[in-house]
């Protein structure tokens, strides 16, 4: 029992892990197992249902890490979650699926990485994606795509909710945002979102039915007699003999779930797919990190690489909640992604050279906060990536997401690159469960004043007509405390008291070159070692606009075609 072989051994059933579970096991003569702490919640309830509304939050499928209190957020700490279940956060997420502008995937490539580009990335989408035509009556409700940017072979399921709203609010909200300049585009998945538009979600619209990588990927191969899930938790990689100057993985330490330290061996590879928040531990716990804090925790060091766990990157949530004068019935998945003219209007230019002019000084902030992990001069060149991408390539910069509580809407803007990113590390030698999150989020001027104009836009859209004929009031926070003209001031200690992580965290394993901070390469090995593969959301390097869970699927698809090349 203590020593099982498998050619891959993975470890995380999440959205990513699956996915390779899948791809790797297709041929019967390669063996794979996934150590995966949650369980098969394919058949429960508060899962299948397509009618997100946080439901799952605080249950046992849901992992809440609490992040170290910031000073930057009133000295408030941050809630972070994650699915704990076969299919991971996708089982337990908003099923949006929006995959992001070209340029920011282009930004990889340039950014070291060979072969990842949005012409790649899209080819992999593609691949994965079972797309349901809609019906008439949703398009009669709003729903316009393209079939051009959508695959119909794929394992999973998108499509668009049949409870979409019936009510006015579509053609409110669309004429509403062709007034603000922000005009309406057919689907926004074909690398240019910039528009309003409904968006996909990752469903079965007959059954109303959540589709996440356990039904799409793992239930068409549950039946192989080369692929087992494993109840456990990873603890640590095994290693063997080096070979040369690389690391080799033999298999992984785990937990079982009465406590007993198990063995799993691998005998071609070790792939980490348990997520942004824990593969930095498991890294970390196996030798793999910054000297400085390994030697704190009293770990050997194997292989040094200060990048892991460092350039966690999140989106920068507020939600406020309006009153409307008609109920809705179902679902209202518009959104709107704006560019930063949009945003910004005629003070585009003078933002775009100021914050320019303070690129340097954010990076050495920033540097400062990783004690040095990553250099000023590789955060500089990263930023300076994403200012191009904000300023010159003008990707979106936001989005505006309404959704529909019975009562009225829940009305979350995000900002989609903020230059305040954090980090995540193991806090203590065993800690394997309680990933050590700084969210460092809001440490620049530049992302409170990109905020404050992306809440002044979505204030303007309901306060403008047609869409602001449906409203009765803002209820939170309320135009007493934020009114239409409120002052910068005003804005800053609103979003001091309310600004919230957006669940999308990328990069704390990120695939870039060792001296940019990377922990993988374009191959997603980790560097310095021969058959250590990451494959989930920590290794997007930089962030994208929208959602992360389409990316994860583009991430995976790929990556399990790398894999398997055995490069
Ligand atoms: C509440 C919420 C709503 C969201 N809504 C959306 C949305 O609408 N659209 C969107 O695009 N994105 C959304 N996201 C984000 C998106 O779902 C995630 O970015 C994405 O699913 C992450 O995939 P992953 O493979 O990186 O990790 P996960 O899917 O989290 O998979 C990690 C897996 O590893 C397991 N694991 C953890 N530790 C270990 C260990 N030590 N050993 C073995 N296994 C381990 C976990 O149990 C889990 O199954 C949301 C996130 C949250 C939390």
């Amino acid at each position: 029992q203590n020593e099982v072989a498998f050619d891959y051994v993975i470890a995380g059933a999440g959205t990513a892990g699956l996915v390779l579970a899948n791809r790797l096991s297709a041929n019967p003569s390669v063996s794979v197992a996934v150590i995966e702490p949650g369980d098969d919640v394919r058949e429960d309830a508060d899962v299948q249902t397509v009618d997100f509304l946080f439901s799952n939050f605080n249950t046992s499928i849901n992992y809440q890490y609490p992040s170290v209190t910031s000073r930057a957020l009133g000295s408030r700490n941050l809630t972070y979650r994650a699915g704990k279940a076969w299919g991971g956060t996708s089982a337990v997420n908003g099923m949006v699926y929006i995959r992001g502008d070209k340029a920011q995937y282009d930004a990889w490539e340039e950014l070291g990485n060979r072969g990842w580009n949005w012409n790649t990335l899209f080819a992999s989408y593609k691949k994965g994606e079972h797309f349901i035509v809609p019906t008439q009556a949703q398009v009669a409700s709003g729903v316009t795509f393209d079939e051009a940017f959508h695959g119909k072979a794929g394992p999973l399921d998108l499509g668009f909710p049949l409870s979409l709203s019936n009510g006015s609010y579509y053609a409110k909200a669309r004429a509403t945002w062709e007034k603000l300049g922000v005009q309406s585009i057919k689907d926004l998945n074909g690398g240019a979102p910039h528009g309003f538009v409904t968006a996909p979600m990752t469903l079965d619209p007959q059954a109303a039915v959540r589709e996440d990588s356990a039904r799409a990927y793992y239930t068409p191969a549950e039946a192989r007699t080369n692929l087992k899930i494993i109840k456990g938790t990873v603890k640590r990689i095994t290693w063997g003999k080096d070979a040369g100057r690389l690391a080799v993985a033999d298999g992984f330490e785990y937990v079982s779930p009465s406590g007993t330290m198990l063995e799993v061996r691998a005998k071609k590879e070790v792939i980490l797919s348990a997520s942004a928040y824990r593969n930095p531990l498991i890294l970390e716990g196996s030798g793999v990190g910054n000297p400085k804090i390994l030697n704190k925790l009293g770990i050997k060091i194997k292989v040094k690489l200060p990048g892991v766990g460092e350039s966690l990157q999140d989106h920068n949530i507020i939600a406020m909640t309006y009153s409307l004068k008609e109920k809705f019935l179902g679902r209202i998945p518009y959104a709107t992604t704006p560019t930063a003219h949009d945003v910004f209007g005629n003070n585009t230019a003078s933002i775009a050279s100021s914050s320019l002019g303070k690129i340097k000084e954010y990076a050495k902030q920033l540097s400062t906060t990783f004690d040095g992990a990553i250099s000023v001069n590789a955060i500089e060149k990263r930023f300076r990536v994403q200012h191009d991408l904000i300023f010159k390539k003008n990707v979106t910069v936001a989005e505006l997401f309404p959704t529909n509580t019975g009562d009225g809407i829940l009305a979350q803007f995000w900002t989609s690159m903020p230059f305040s990113w954090g980090n995540v590390h193991l806090g203590s030698k065993d800690a394997i469960e309680s990933p050590v999150i700084v969210p460092n989020i809001m440490a620049t001027d530049f992302d409170v004043d990109m905020l404050t104009a992306v809440g002044r836009l979505s204030q303007q859209a309901f306060a403008t007509a047609p869409l602001s004929d449906l409203v009765a009031d803002n209820l939170t926070p309320g135009y007493d405390t934020l009114p239409l003209d409120a002052s910068d001031d005003q804005w800053a200690s609103f979003l001091d008291g309310n600004v919230l992580n957006a669940l999308h965290v990328v990069g704390s394993c990120a695939m870039l070159p060792v001296e940019l901070g990377g922990v993988v390469d374009e191959k997603v090995k980790v560097h310095g070692t021969r058959n250590v593969r990451v494959v989930d959301a920590s290794i997007i390097p930089s962030q994208l606009s929208g959602h992360t869970m389409a990316p994860v699927y583009g991430v995976a698809e790929k990556a399990a075609v790398i894999i398997l090349e055995g490069k």
